[in-house]
């Protein structure tokens, strides 16, 4: 957390659905890590075998049916590149910055709604093979918000598609509140570290700003993930430079730890990005 004050936030209607940030699926969460390190070295020889495809596409801000589309247009042609998996920028589905949109508890069932008719059509198109990593509002405390009076609070979330359903979700620990960012003034902040298996290989899932903060990578990276996947919403600035790898930043690589960034692509637009550090 960034240490500011909350006081100033607003929480209005805060109703919302959708998967929880806790364990969705067998084999998808957080756990110990100490299994999965045992086959990092085999894994990551075979590293190559993980085609990602990096779909940095332009969003219209409240436009989830609109967003919905490009999502199954991209993915349709990620899938017809050979992908195993493809990845969005951060708040695909909702565009950024949604701003009050985000306390709207209507726009977070429908954005939910969104994700879940994404993972359906593309099964039905038979692509439920592949894996769809996007941006989207979640909402913390949906458990209770099922059912009766909704006490949900939204959070900047990245969602994984596979097989016709969301089978895991990554809520933002970092929230920016700086220059043209606004987020920690509507986002609950996430606490738990998440990771993916994606054909053999754990990939941890982190969001924008949790990369230029100490913390998040030395939590997924004790998880044993072999790659980062990291969502990304950065505006275009003069002189920007890409976060130093904050894996090494945040804790000191340890033997049990995946050594840090190897590669970086990254690519930034106007309005957002994705990210992949292997
Ligand atoms: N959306 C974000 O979290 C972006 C924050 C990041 N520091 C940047 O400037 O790109």
């Amino acid at each position: 957390m960034t240490g500011e004050s909350r006081a100033g936030r607003q929480r209005r209607d805060p109703a919302a659905r959708g998967p929880g940030s806790g364990r969705d699926r067998a084999g998808i969460g957080p756990g110990s890590g100490g299994d999965r390190r045992a086959g990092r070295a085999g894994r990551l020889a075979n590293m190559a075998d993980l085609r990602i495809a990096l779909a940095q596409i332009d969003t219209c801000v409240g436009d989830l049916e609109g967003n919905a589309d490009a999502v199954l247009a991209w993915s349709r042609r990620a899938a017809e590149a050979g992908a195993d998996l493809v990845a969005f920028p951060e708040m695909t589905l909702t565009g950024y910055p949604i701003e009050d949109l985000a306390l709207r508890g209507s726009f977070r069932r429908a954005a939910w709604d969104a994700a879940a008719d994404v993972a359906s059509r593309l099964a039905q198109e038979g692509l439920g093979g592949l894996t769809v990593v996007l941006g989207t509002v979640g909402s913390a405390g949906e458990g209770r918000a099922l059912v009766g009076e909704d006490h949900g609070l939204p959070t900047n979330r990245a969602v994984v598609i596979a097989d016709g359903a969301v089978v895991a979700s990554y809520d933002k620990q970092h929230l920016p509140n700086y220059g043209v960012f606004d987020e920690f003034r509507i986002f609950e902040p996430g606490s738990e570290p998440r990771t993916v298996e994606v054909g053999g290989r754990t990939i941890g899932l982190l969001v924008c700003e949790d990369i230029w903060q100490d913390g998040p990578v030395a939590a997924v990276a004790d998880l044993g993930c072999d790659l980062l996947l990291v969502l990304n919403g950065s505006p275009y600035e003069e002189g920007k430079e890409a976060p130093a790898p904050t894996s090494s930043r945040a804790a000191p690589p340890r033997s049990t730890r995946p050594s840090p960034t190897s590669t970086w692509s990254a690519a930034r637009t106007t309005s957002s990005s994705t990210a992949v550090r292997s």
